[in-house]
């Protein structure tokens, strides 16, 4: 089978929607390449893609690359989702160029055409993201997540993601039970194993993530601790947990920030994710009406992720 490389030059700030709308078209794998990935000065290694190369980075913004198979319908499927791309105009979200191209990709190349983008990628003090086709040797007290990047959101590199498992490595202590909603690829729920939680519970609303992330716990050999579960929110869920964690948009956390509120325990923590930074105080507003206490913010480029703690 012959597929389509679709390559769309936006911003920063729709890298996340127009991901969103990407996996819900079932596309075959996604690579972000973001300039300012290249040209960022680094005061710490964490996060940084291990060779890059400036020809795979775009002059300005970010293009996201998608490969969709040629298929009946691949027309009707690309029209819906340039539609959806520029609907998000209409919530405000700076698209910024928008200009789509599509290229044909060989089915002999197209494997290797977006896995040439994964690498291991050391993303905090302990954890190292290591996409599944690579070799690696783990230094000793290295904490290893294993991902197949190519099945739903969560490369583990993102640095919306980066950041909540940093907030992970702080707060989680073994014996803990994790609730991850939107939990994408699996990637923070794996994390949270690793850190010795004793259950974890990985819900997310999208079947195609619900399977990723079942087979990169797998993967890991985390299905013990680890169960995942269709499921809006936390709708329905009467488990509490120490920590909830959400790499979700902001408009999503603070949509449930009070069922969150119901869930931790008291001095438990809600790590919030994917806020992009002018919705940063909205954020902080409503987890402070819902009970929370906001006790640090964590930055990396125009994205925040807060660490709160259930008060009484
Ligand atoms: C930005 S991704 C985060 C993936 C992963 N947790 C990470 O940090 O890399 C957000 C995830 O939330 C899921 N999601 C969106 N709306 C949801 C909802 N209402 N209920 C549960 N999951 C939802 C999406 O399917 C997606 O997998």
């Amino acid at each position: 089978m012959n597929w389509k490389e679709m390559s769309i030059l936006t911003t920063n700030e729709a890298v996340e929607p127009i991901s969103f709308i990407l996996h819900e078209a079932k596309v075959g794998g996604l690579a972000i390449e973001d300039r300012a990935d290249f040209l960022r000065d680094r005061d710490h290694p964490f996060g940084e893609i291990y060779e890059l190369d400036p020809n795979d980075f775009p002059e300005e913004g970010v293009v996201i690359k998608a490969y969709l198979p040629e298929t009946n319908g691949l027309m009707e499927t690309l029209a819906s989702i340039q539609e959806k791309i520029k609907q998000l105009a209409d919530f405000q979200i700076d698209i910024g160029k928008a200009q789509i191209t599509i290229t044909d990709v060989k089915e002999e190349d197209w494997a290797t055409a977006w896995k040439k983008y994964y690498h291991p990628v050391k993303i905090s003090e302990r954890f190292t993201v290591v996409p599944t086709w690579e070799e690696y040797h783990p230094a000793e007290n290295e904490l290893v997540i294993e991902l197949d990047p190519g099945m739903a959101f969560g490369t583990g590199t993102h640095p919306t993601t980066v950041m909540c498992i940093q907030a992970l490595e702080k707060t989680v202590r073994p014996g803990d039970t994790v609730i991850d909603v939107g939990t994408g690829s699996g990637v923070l729920s794996i994390a949270a194993a690793l850190l010795g939680a004793k259950s974890v519970k990985a819900l997310d609303l999208d079947s195609v993530a619900v399977e990723a992330a079942r087979q990169n716990i797998s993967l890991n050999q985390a299905d013990d601790v680890i169960t995942v579960e269709q499921n809006d929110l936390l709708q329905g869920i009467t488990t509490k947990a120490d920590v909830v964690v959400a790499n979700i948009l902001a408009e999503v956390i603070i949509s449930f920030s009070g069922d969150a509120s119901n869930v931790v325990k008291k001095n438990g923590f809600f790590i919030t994710s994917g806020i992009i930074e002018k919705k940063a105080d909205e954020v902080k507003k409503a987890l402070q009406q819902a009970g929370f206490r906001v006790e640090e913010m964590i930055r990396i480029s125009d994205w925040v992720a807060l660490i709160s703690r259930r008060k009484n």
